[in-house]
């Protein structure tokens, strides 16, 4: 046989199991999110591979697909107690006529108080409490409170089991007990507890009456048949125990826990755990039947307003069951289970029972216990709704809680029995015992811890692991009684020439071995699972930034798309530009140096080309181009000299127009020199516009731009009509800008007078010779005639307005004509 493998120290088992059960690990695995084609090409860790590992389970706990664990509710069931008269219930219930009010009454009152009496009596027969079906009732209230505080009738639903009025002990049974006897003889443990207002019927049903045998008496016999039954045929061996105590306060002055055996005393509580408290073995009905018999008569009970003989102490009784399974070899395997029955003190309203002195104070300590008991399973209830919310430690508050603490908190089966009385007087009872008490059928018991086997828990694999001896356990309630006792070792005496191993008392060394692999499996599964998690975040931020980069990009290639567009927009106009100068120079027959030094000073920002275009509008833009970049230059020199007259054609345009006028306007044909005119039109436009954008008070002196003309050369004053009347015809701005009615024609001289940027070089040219006089026309043609120099002086436009340059312009002239002299 191989010896197992050494346990690894770092192998650690929580102390107190999960609150919430965890399904397998193949069972509940989270979908690992679909990698994308990238993340695909990187080996993925094997998740999937470690998670659906299956762990191996000792034999003990193979799960059986009977007891698959499935969350179940914690059971409510409601017994409604008959009506009683009140008179005629003398035997128990003490009668209403001698219930004393301590206080003196006014006469009104009692006049008041005995209708009163008379009122409630006829109520006797009215119930506040009508049973739907097997799971809902409707709470009714009484007329009066109905028409004072329009309280309205409420439906409870969603019970277990509602028991009626009429029904038996035997109905409750089978209904409500059964089934928990039936799983504690299966080796699982419970919990019933009986809860309701004072003179309910708890004690009743818990207890009955030798008539009337109650849940306790019809179980015990129930369970010895059983265990008669087993063994009879086989080989396992069942022993069953008893314990019966008692939580009780004495004089208001705290809780005290005794223990009511025949030879039971006080006990103390350590944590879950009794100490000090007997359990006794029975081994048949009637012993078990004697044994609580002599326990209630030690029960403290005490006779209120409520009940002729009212519980004022929280009883619980354990039967215990050890069963014990000899398999044919040495070996003995144990199982261990436990069924409490409890039977709460009911909770009591002063007013109604009247309570005075050591009876008040048993009142409030009872009503506390009651109280803190419900707190428990509301806070074990808001925090199964959300786990957010921490487990309340209200079990601390009542020695009955931090008894009850395991079940208090989920971690073991119970079932609840609410008694309530049915009488229309008991509706604030029955009310507040419903609203309280109803919303626990939604507590879940889906991690129910089995102590199938007390040898098998982890605190003991743990220690056993760590140090290959058995440890001095800690058990709570009944298991460290019984260890405590030694009633284990009692019970396994019962087996003579038997050799039972200590060891063997324990689980085998596999079943350790697999329990080692299972904690390992669990941790392994936590950290995968925040592995994971932080691989989804991760993913996401990929996928933010992937979502990113395409946007980027997608912007990126606007731009350059944008930059190719301009690059081509300037590389297409500036050829244009250079064709239509080669195309034209020939024959326009221009002076090459005037396109080269244009051409030079081409800004790319400037062209505004447009494919569209023909030849001649290529050429009015290349010329305009030719003068905006011209006119960039009138600023500085504006500054530097800023009284000097300005000129916004260059020398070299000029010369240009000189030319022109040279060469095609004296010599050419009329269309060559319309052509020409044209051209040079456009060119001092654009001349204007651009001067005007540039300089505030750029008006351009229309008088200077037209001395050119003046000076090309007539030889009469008719031939320079002529000429004028030409270029009006041909590039009448009015005609270029399309203005078809003589209306428009006004309109948009009216606004050349006040926009200079209209005003146009053939507006000069149609205008100037009206306003000149042919004697000054002909002393200008000396200067004409210096065109043909290398350099003409220079003429400048004050930045005046256009009228007022028209109104200087003569003396301009006069004065520049009579400078060279
Ligand atoms: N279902 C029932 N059928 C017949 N009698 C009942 C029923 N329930 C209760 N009784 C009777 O009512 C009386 C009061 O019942 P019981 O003592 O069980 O109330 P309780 O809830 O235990 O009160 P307390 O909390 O004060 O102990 C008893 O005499 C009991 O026999």
């Amino acid at each position: 046989m191989e010896s197992p493998p050494p346990c690894p120290n770092t192998v650690t088992a929580r102390r107190n199991p999960h609150r919430k059960a965890r399904a397998t690990p193949s069972s509940t695995c989270p979908p690992v999110p679909q990698n994308s084609s990238k993340s695909a090409a990187v080996s993925s860790f094997p998740i999937q591979e470690i998670l659906s590992m299956d762990v191996p389970l000792s034999q003990k706990q193979k799960p059986n697909p009977s007891d698959s664990v499935v969350p179940e509710n914690l059971k409510v069931f409601l017994r409604i107690k008959p009506l009683m008269p009140s008179k005629s219930s003398g035997k128990n219930e003490r009668p209403r006529s001698r219930v004393k009010n301590v206080w003196p009454q006014k006469p009104a009152k009692k006049n008041s108080a005995r209708d009163m009496t008379t009122a409630k009596n006829k109520k006797t027969s009215e119930v506040c409490i009508a049973v739907n079906d097997s799971q809902s009732v409707t709470l009714s209230p009484p007329l009066l409170l109905q028409e004072s505080k329009r309280i309205k009738s409420e439906v409870y639903e969603g019970f277990s089991h509602v028991f009626a009025a009429d029904s038996s002990q035997e109905e409750v049974y089978e209904k409500m007990v059964s089934p928990l006897v039936e799983d504690f003889l299966k080796g699982k443990s419970g919990m019933l507890a009986a809860m309701g207002p004072s003179g309910s019927g708890k004690t009743h049903t818990v207890f009955g009456s030798p008539r009337e045998p109650g849940m306790l008496t019809i179980a015990l016999e129930r369970i010895f048949k059983s265990t008669e039954r087993l063994v009879s045929g086989s080989p396992i061996c069942r022993s069953l125990y008893l314990s019966i105590f008692e939580i009780r306060t004495e004089g208001g002055k705290g809780e005290k826990l005794y223990d009511l055996s025949p030879e039971g005393a006080e006990l103390t509580l350590h944590q879950s755990t009794i100490k000090g408290l007997q359990e006794v073995k029975v081994c048949d009905i009637r012993e078990a039947e004697s044994l609580v018999a002599k326990a209630l008569l030690k029960r403290v009970t005490a006779t209120t307003n409520s009940n002729f003989q009212s519980s004022r102490s929280q009883c619980i009784i354990n039967i215990r069951s050890v069963d014990c399974k000899f398999d044919g070899t040495d070996d003995v395997q144990a199982n261990n289970a436990t069924l409490s029955i409890i039977d709460l003190a009911g909770a009591e309203r002063e007013k109604r029972t009247g309570n005075q002195g050591a009876r008040l104070l048993e009142s409030n300590f009872i009503n506390n216990t009651s109280m803190v008991f419900s707190l428990c399973l509301r806070s074990l209830l808001e925090h199964q709704k959300n786990p957010k919310r921490p487990l309340q430690k209200h079990f601390q508050n009542s020695l009955l809680t931090k008894y009850l603490r395991d079940y208090l908190e989920g971690k073991k089966r119970m079932a609840l029995i609410l008694t309530v009385k049915s009488g229309v007087e008991d509706y604030l009872d029955t009310a507040y015992v419903l609203r309280q008490a109803s919303p626990f059928m939604k507590i879940k018991f889906d991690n129910v811890e089995e102590p199938q086997n007390i040898f098998c828990k982890k605190r003991q694999t743990q220690a056993m692991c760590r140090n290959e001896k058995p440890k001095k356990m800690k058990f709570g309630g009944l298991d460290a009684f019984a260890i405590e006792k030694g009633s284990f070792v009692d019970h396994v005496e019962c087996f003579p020439g038997q050799a039972v191993k200590s060891n063997r008392v324990g689980q085998t060394q596999e079943d350790r071995n697999h329990l080692i692999l299972q904690n390992f499996a669990k941790a392994l599964w936590n950290v995968l699972k925040q592995y994971n998690e932080k691989l989804k975040v991760a993913e996401d931020d990929i996928q933010t930034l992937r979502e990113n980069l395409k946007i980027e990009k997608a912007k990126r290639a606007e731009l350059e798309k944008e930059i190719g567009n301009l690059k081509a927009g300037y590389t297409c106009s500036k050829e244009s530009l250079v064709g239509v100068i080669l195309a034209d120079k020939s024959h326009m027959n221009l002076h090459p140096s005037n396109f080269e030094a244009s051409e030079c000073k081409c800004n790319s920002e400037k062209i505004d080309f447009t494919p569209g275009q023909d030849q001649e509008t290529n050429v009015a833009l290349d010329s305009s181009t030719v003068g905006a970049s011209e006119c960039n230059s009138i600023p500085r020199k504006n500054d530097s000299a800023p009284r000097q007259d300005q000129d916004i054609i260059s020398q070299e345009n000029v010369d240009l127009y000189s030319n022109i006028r040279e060469s095609e306007c004296s010599s050419s044909t009329p269309k060559q020199c319309e052509f020409a005119v044209r051209l040079v039109k456009d060119i001092f436009s654009q001349v204007q516009v651009e001067e005007h954008a540039l300089s505030m008070d750029g008006r351009i002196k229309v008088k200077e731009l037209t001395s050119p003309s003046d000076s090309k050369g007539f030889q009469s004053v008719d031939e320079e009509q002529d000429f004028v009347a030409n270029v009006k015809e041909v590039t009448s701005p009015l005609d270029s800008k399309g203005l078809q009615s003589v209306d428009e024609k006004q309109d948009f001289d009216a606004n050349e007078d006040f926009a200079p940027v209209g005003c146009t070089v053939v507006d000069a040219l149609a205008c100037e010779p009206r306003v000149e006089k042919p004697e000054e026309v002909k002393n200008q043609s000396p200067r004409v005639d210096s065109s043909s120099k290398p350099k003409l002086p220079k003429r400048r436009l004050l930045p005046a307005s256009t009228a007022l340059i028209r109104d200087f312009t003569v003396l301009d002239l006069n004065d520049e004509i009579e400078k060279p002299k």
